[in-house]
């Protein structure tokens, strides 16, 4: 096992061994206690290898999907299935589940509990009995994945709020996940954080790992996702970002704002300056580089360094 020192470099995951979803709800439901079911009838796969952002208004149920999809509820009625087996919720089968999907919940103190950063990072593969090698490499390649090697032996409490949140993102990759779970990941993060993280997030996608993470933000969705599911009123809605972010139907059902890239390529194409079936700029340095003259770069040039999700 090598132990990279690059962020986002992070041993491939297994290949899928069924043909059924690697993961997926079926005919789910949950009411929490005698409550009304805050989730019902839903069927929901998560397309496998991409990255998929979770949108929908405060109380739409996207944390209790996300618990839903990694164990920590389990459905009121129908079932979670892992590779097309429903999941046993004893030991056994949640270990199983949890040696697939990791959940990262959104508030990094509901999670940490070790006193340093390493032992924190290491409890999930130590609680998995794998051998000491194993499990030191694991910390080593999720702690560098994350870019916070040097903070491998401070204590969790003298971190600040970021490496807080990467630390417990790096305590799910060791477990090295077929699928990434993040609940609202870049709350609180300042601008400059949020954009390691996604790169940190591209880099697991690229490795092979699927990324699940649950947004307010419909700007960072249409850059960062391939997919998008939007919980809205009639159900869930998934498909390519960029198509449903554009559907100003579904924004307005589900109470998302339209993104400011659907609305700069709709007023583009009111001018004629984007042509059908034309990409639109995901970023305003990609408007400035292609649409801003003597400001921008050149008209059909691709500007280097600016993000955007794979075709
Ligand atoms: N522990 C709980 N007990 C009872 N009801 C709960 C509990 N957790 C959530 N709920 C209710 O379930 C519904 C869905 O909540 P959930 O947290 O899944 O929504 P959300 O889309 O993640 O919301 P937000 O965007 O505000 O984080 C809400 O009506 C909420 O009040």
């Amino acid at each position: 096992m090598t132990t990279g020192t690059t962020p986002g470099a992070v041993p491939a995951p297994a290949p899928r061994p069924a043909a059924a979803p690697l993961v997926e709800l079926a005919g789910a439901a949950y009411a929490y206690g005698d409550g009304p079911a805050v989730l019902r009838d839903l069927d929901f796969a998560v397309p496998e290898g991409r990255s998929l952002a979770l949108l929908g208004r405060n109380g739409s149920g996207k944390t209790t999907l996300l618990r839903l999809l990694s164990g920590g509820l389990r459905c009121t009625s129908g079932e979670l299935r892992l590779a097309g087996a429903p999941v046993a919720y004893d030991r056994k089968g949640l270990t199983r589940l949890r040696e697939t999907v990791q959940l990262v919940v959104q508030d990094p103190d509901d999670q940490l509990f070790a006193a340093s950063v390493g032992q924190d990072v290491s409890f999930g593969p130590l609680n998995l009995r794998l051998p000491e090698d194993e499990v030191r490499a694991r910390v080593a390649d999720a702690l560098a994945a994350l870019g916070i090697t040097e903070l491998r032996d401070r204590p969790t409490h003298l971190l600040s709020y970021g490496q807080r949140k990467r630390a417990a993102i790096a305590g799910a990759v060791a477990m090295r996940p077929r699928v990434l779970i993040l609940d609202e990941p870049t709350a609180g993060l300042d601008p400059h954080g949020q954009e390691q993280l996604l790169e940190v997030l591209d880099g697991l996608r690229d490795a092979g790992t699927t990324v699940v993470m649950a947004t307010h933000d419909v700007d960072l969705a249409l850059r960062w996702a391939d997919d998008a599911a939007v919980l809205a009123p009639g159900g869930p809605r998934t498909g390519p970002a960029a198509e449903l972010l554009a559907d100003p139907e579904l924004l307005t059902a589900a109470g998302l704002r339209t993104p400011w890239a659907a609305a700069v390529a709709a007023a583009l194409r009111a001018h004629g300056l984007l042509a059908a079936g034309e990409a639109p700029p995901r970023t305003p340095e990609e408007l400035a580089a292609r649409w801003g003259g003597a400001h921008g770069g050149e008209r059909d040039g691709e500007q280097d360094g600016v993000r955007g999700p794979r075709a």
